[in-house]
């Protein structure tokens, strides 16, 4: 095996061996100074000819492979580590060695200047620094090595080294967050990897161990840490696509001589053969064992990578115009593939509602804006009653059926709450036919099968709410929307028709996503003999004919604040109890102990604590998949909750925003330590979070308070 391994990624080896990465480091990089070379490595190791750098010099090159300290380095804004890299789209581009990778990013990057293209760390690996040593004037020095050189050098003891190092090296490029840019760019913020972790284990590293180069130890290990990395942090760069750039491996290893990197002239077609091997394995013939479930579905677009799209223009255009529409089937599936829950009906997973991502969108947007009022909801254009809504939830149809000009809609409205004041309902339907319609009627339904539970009875509610017409539409848009609230407050809450305005019969408006002309009408017989002629057609209703309504928590009836999370999740079926109940158990356990511990032998409660920082927020991420939540909420993912940590000084000055009642405690504590203890570092300002998850089985658009923390002060 290992001289295969040889074999198989190496010729002219005695040539190469007299050429080290390290001299060319020196050329490259080092003015001033001579340099000095330490002791030179056996022949086994001619690669790892060190080369002494002053300090100075070797921190400068590593701040520069960082991209810190770079003029015009990308800056990370706050906003970008808050939510803002779970709106981002990743996507890699794979292939093989020298296949065109860079060249294709490049062209990506200038057509879509929005985008933010991430190449592979290459320079990093031929520049390790490796550790510090007193040179012969007594000062810091540090070693340079070129590890990509070194592995193609002597494979056998160095890729397993390479492969914790590149894998390393890529997690950290990629998990840098997005550039502000990237965030505020219109659309959906795009970032392209130039490979990923997925391609250094099921490409690289796969490969090394299978040619002899890795041995079954170190594939163990190095198997048994990748996992625990893209557990950890595999949900910060996650896929949601990936290129595939293809080309017969003689056309890389043309391509590869062409580029001339020196490292890579050892080089053998038999290597790139193989690689071309594992891509075909991993990404078309799905053969490789993948151990990441998502990894498993991810879609890929294949390009023919052999043909010149440097110099064919049409070609170049074609690929962008292919990436682009990849993109945006990619937005559709995310959204689905995010829906696949273990609790979730199979039907919902392919009935995803873009309508409510992009309310979802406009709470955020509102959300992380302190000047506009948090109620707001963008999207309902103009009618008031929204903009104080603080949840909005998705009824998909159970059933639309036309005959003629006649339709028929059911929905299952058992799921309204009678706690919330339904502000706005409408009625969106999204289907050709309905918009092709000269003058549909709409006949409305809520119904419902109900069994009692320990019986096997089951009963059928059906209610028929109201009946409307709707003339054709004069935008292009294919959805129509109709303001059902009229109907829907008088059939399901029984409110006086006369204190509500639409129920009176008056016509409604549009709001924008298809002209709408409609009267109320209560008396389906005024229809009963319209298209019964006709033929019967049932519409697949998927995401095309949802209700959305938008309410209000009835607070002072409820007694609690506006939805209460605790209240959502012990009414979801997704959450179990259990778990909840279990993880609060070893959660009091643990206060318990601790609380035992203070008591026991811990510091003495007046005791100052050591220099500790005064009370400030710091940083308290909240992962839902760590709390078994990622199922049901579908977004966000991940927040910063923010936490209060920290010392209450005393006596308290204004900065910490005392009552009045803690800057007295503050004063008692100065003058007699001993009585009282420090006012609390807690949350003084707290600021909501929008989620929108499952409930039941509908999609809800909720709106919680106090979910994240503002300021901290002393009280
Ligand atoms: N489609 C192409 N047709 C012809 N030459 C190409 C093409 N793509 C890349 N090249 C050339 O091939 C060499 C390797 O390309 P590069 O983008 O560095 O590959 P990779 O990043 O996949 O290793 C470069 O010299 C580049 O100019
Ligand atoms: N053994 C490994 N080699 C790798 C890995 N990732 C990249 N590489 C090599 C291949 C090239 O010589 C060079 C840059 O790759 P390009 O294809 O972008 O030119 O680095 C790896 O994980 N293992």
């Amino acid at each position: 095996m290992a001289a295969l391994c040889g074999r198989v990624l190496l010729r002219r080896v005695s040539a190469f061996n007299t050429r080290t990465g390290v001299t060319q480091v020196g050329r490259l990089r080092c003015t001033g100074p001579p340099l000095q070379t330490t002791t030179p490595g056996s022949s086994l190791r001619a690669g790892d000819t060190p080369l002494t750098l002053r300090a100075t010099e070797a921190n400068t090159m590593a701040s520069e492979a960082d991209g810190a300290g770079v003029p015009g380095s990308r800056r990370r804004s706050a906003e970008a580590s808050a939510d803002g890299g779970a709106r981002v789209k990743r996507v890699s581009i794979e292939g093989n060695i020298a296949v065109g990778k860079s060249t294709f990013a490049r062209l990506l990057q200038s057509a879509c200047p929005d985008w933010e293209v991430m190449a592979e760390p290459v320079s990093k690996w031929q520049n390790i620094e490796s550790g510090t040593s007193k040179g012969a004037d007594a000062s810091q020095q540090t070693t340079v090595s070129n590890l990509l050189q070194m592995m193609y050098q002597d494979p056998q003891r160095w890729s397993y080294t390479f492969q914790t190092y590149s894998c390393m090296s890529r997690l950290r490029t990629q998990l840098r967050p997005p550039p502000a840019r990237l965030l505020s760019s219109e659309g959906t913020p795009v970032q392209v990897y130039e490979r990923s972790v997925y391609s250094d284990r099921y490409i690289f590293a796969l490969n090394m161990f299978e040619l002899g180069c890795i041995n079954s130890t170190e594939w163990a290990v190095y198997q048994d840490w990748h996992s625990l990395l893209v557990e950890q942090f595999g949900h910060q760069v996650e896929l949601e696509g990936i290129i595939y750039l293809t080309a017969p491996p003689q056309n890389c290893m043309e391509r590869l001589e062409c580029r001339g990197r020196s490292e890579e002239r050892g080089v053998k077609l038999d290597y790139l053969e193989k690689l071309h091997v594992q891509h075909e394995r991993w990404l078309i013939e799905k053969s490789t064992e993948i151990h990441f479930e998502k990894l498993k579905r991810i879609p890929v677009l294949k390009l023919d990578a052999s043909v010149d799209f440097l110099r064919d223009s049409e070609v170049r255009e074609q690929f962008i115009t292919k990436v682009k529409n990849f993109f945006s089937t990619l937005y559709h599936t995310g959204l689905e593939r995010s829906l696949s829950f273990r609790n979730l009906s199979v039907n919902h997973r392919s009935r995803y509602p873009l309508y409510m991502m992009q309310l979802y969108r406009s709470f955020r947007t509102v959300d992380s804006s302190p000047s506009v009022s948090v109620n707001t909801v963008n999207t309902q254009g103009d009618n008031p009653s929204a903009y104080s809504s603080d949840s909005v939830l998705s009824l998909m149809a159970k059933g639309c059926h036309q005959v003629g000009d006649r339709w028929t809609v059911t929905f299952d409205m058992s799921t309204i709450s009678t706690g919330e004041l339904v502000q706005l309902a409408e009625l969106r339907i999204g289907l050709p036919a309905f918009s092709a319609s000269k003058r549909a009627t709409v006949d409305l339904y809520h119904s419902r099968q109900s069994c009692d539970l320990g019986s096997t009875s089951c009963q059928d509610e059906h209610l028929f709410l109201g009946s409307f017409g709707s003339s054709p539409s004069s935008t292009k848009s294919s959805w129509k929307v109709f303001n059902v609230t009229a109907l829907l407050k008088y059939r399901l809450f029984q409110e006086d028709r006369a204190s509500s305005q639409e129920a009176s019969g008056e016509s409604e408006t549009d709001h924008g996503s298809g002209a709408v002309e409609e009267k109320v009408l209560t008396d389906k017989s005024l229809f009963k003999n319209l298209g019964l002629s006709q033929r019967k057609i049932h519409h697949p209703i998927t995401t095309r004919v949802m209700m959305v309504i938008f309410s209000k928590h009835n607070r002072p009836q409820e007694g609690h604040a506006a939805y209460s999370l605790i209240h959502t999740v012990e009414n979801s079926k997704h959450v179990t109890m259990d778990r909840v109940s279990s993880d609060s158990q070893s959660r009091r356990h643990k206060r318990n102990r601790m609380e035992r511990m203070r008591v026991d032998g811990g510091a003495a409660p007046t005791a100052e604590p050591a220099q500790r920082p005064l009370c400030r927020k710091v940083d308290m991420w909240v992962d839902f998949d760590h709390i078994g939540w990622d199922e049901w909420i579908v977004h966000p993912k991940r927040y910063n909750a923010y936490r209060c940590e920290g010392e209450c000084p005393a006596p308290l000055d204004e900065s910490f925003q005392p009552t009045n009642h803690a800057y007295m405690q503050s004063l008692l504590r100065h003058h007699h330590p001993e009585r009282v203890t420090c006012p609390s570092c807690v949350p003084t300002r707290l600021s909501p979070l929008s989620m929108l998850y499952y409930e039941n089985d509908d999609l809800a658009l909720r709106h919680h308070e106090d979910m994240i923390v503002e300021e901290c002060g002393c009280h």
